[in-house]
């Protein structure tokens, strides 16, 4: 499995031999090969490539604080989700389309952000340095979103993410979206 993971990358291939073998954290989930990885890497990387390795060790803090700070939030998602769903055929005034008034105010305050018509949603554009902090941006966004129980429409190309917001069970707009939206661009200019 790691000579797969590894195998692209063809500034890697003089550390095929020594590398550790791949060994599962204390749940068994997530293999603990990349720390060693990078290290190796560092060892054998040309004046060139500096800049390329500071950027995917940013991008790998970025994912692993993110996680590790909210371990225990993310033990109780499917508790808090099951909760949400039971608020949500109680009528949560959140998952309602927003009125016309109230998108026009709430897209005031969200100047980065398109309107859809033709979805009744909300669309941003992204360019980032590179895939790493591309990907390191949507990892954070992807934690949220399933913390919220509220998922964007999005793709990425490379740096590049298209994010389009919308609720599906609202048929539309709804706070929810603006509340993520604020959530996204608080995480873009961190
Ligand atoms: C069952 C689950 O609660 C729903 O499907 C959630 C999940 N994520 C969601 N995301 C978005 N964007 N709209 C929704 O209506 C929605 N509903």
């Amino acid at each position: 499995m790691a000579d797969e993971i590894v195998e692209p990358h063809a500034s890697l291939h003089p550390l095929h031999q020594d590398r550790l073998p791949i060994q599962m954290d204390a749940i068994g989930q997530r293999p603990r090969f990349h720390r060693r990885f990078l290290a190796d890497r560092s060892a054998v990387i040309q004046a060139g490539q500096i800049e390329r390795v500071v950027e995917a060790e940013r991008g790998e803090r970025l994912v692993i604080r993110l996680f590790l700070d909210d371990q225990d939030d993310i033990a109780q998602m499917p508790r808090e989700r099951r909760g949400q769903a039971r608020d949500r055929v109680a009528g949560d005034p959140l998952d309602r389309a927003l009125s016309e008034t109230d998108r026009a105010d709430a897209l005031d305050g969200l100047p980065e952000w398109d309107y859809d018509e033709a979805r009744d949603a909300i669309t941003r554009s992204l360019v980032f340095a590179d895939f790493v902090e591309a990907f390191g941006f949507m990892t954070q966004v992807a934690l949220m979103a399933e913390k919220a129980n509220h998922h964007p429409e999005w793709k990425n190309v490379y740096n590049r993410v298209e994010i389009l917001l919308t609720t599906h069970d609202a048929g539309g707009l709804s706070h929810r979206d603006i509340d993520m939206a604020e959530a996204i661009d608080a995480i873009v200019d961190e």
